[in-house]
């Protein structure tokens, strides 16, 4: 974030590892699917490290800990639509909010900031979820991972918001938990922060080229509204 910068005009905000701490929730989902296919449970160790890129690549490696490639393409149709029953039926049931995630939300509004939601979660999963715990209201836009023909960390997402809102992308901040938000942030031109907390496909959050490491939403509120007061 460079001082004397364009303002920051909008944020697109990643929900899995972000917002929400969803991983007890896959853990139930996919494990009534494991139940189905007579697989053992796994836990949120093995779980947390597999989000953010998905559901089909996240299918595929869970069912990867069992099965050889030619049986995954075999079921892979019937353990996805399984998943997606068990997902559907418990969402949002035990995934909690990160702390500052409400208030950073209202003060990026109060900025005058436009929010976007950008995930990789499937739509029909992600709606249910943001109106459940109370973030559907901050946003104007949501594109999940099946929304469009590419999902992060393509740019593609991140570049359709910039359109919707007639932004340059030089007026947009990306904030995620992985690598893949500061990816797709980095080949769209935005801004990105990174969240700690989350998941990161298991690696450590310094690896990550992003524009800074911010504890919470408040704390990328408080950068953007340092950021803004120095426009030139
Ligand atoms: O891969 C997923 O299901 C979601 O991941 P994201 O919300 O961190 O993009
Ligand atoms: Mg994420």
């Amino acid at each position: 974030m460079r001082p004397g910068a364009a303002a920051i005009r909008a944020a697109i905000i990643d929900l899995d590892g972000t917002m929400l701490d969803t991983v007890p929730d896959f853990e139930l989902a996919l494990n009534g699917m494991r139940a189905e296919f007579k697989l053992a449970p796994i836990g949120q160790d093995i779980i947390k490290p597999m989000v953010g890129k998905g559901s089909e690549k996240l299918i595929r490696d869970v069912l990867a800990l069992d099965y050889d490639a030619a049986r995954i393409d075999a079921v892979f149709d019937e353990a996805m639509a399984s998943y997606q029953r068990h997902y559907l039926a418990i969402n949002g049931e035990r995934s909690v909010l990160y702390e500052g995630v409400l208030e950073g939300l209202a003060a990026l509004r109060d900025l005058g900031l436009r929010l976007a939601c950008v995930t990789n979660k499937p739509i029909a999963f992600a709606t249910p979820l943001l109106a459940q715990k109370g973030l559907a209201p901050f946003f104007e836009l949501v594109y999940g991972g099946d929304s469009l023909p590419r999902k992060k960390p393509d740019p593609l997402p991140l570049l359709q918001v910039c359109a919707d809102f007639d932004l340059a992308p030089s007026a947009v901040v990306a904030i995620g938990d992985s690598s893949n938000d500061a990816e797709a942030a980095r080949a769209a031109r935005c801004y990105v922060l990174t969240v700690p907390y989350g998941y990161n496909h298991g690696r450590p959050v310094q690896d990550i080229d992003s524009d800074g490491i911010v504890n919470s939403l408040l704390d990328a509120a408080e950068l953007v509204r340092a950021h803004n007061s120095t426009e030139n």
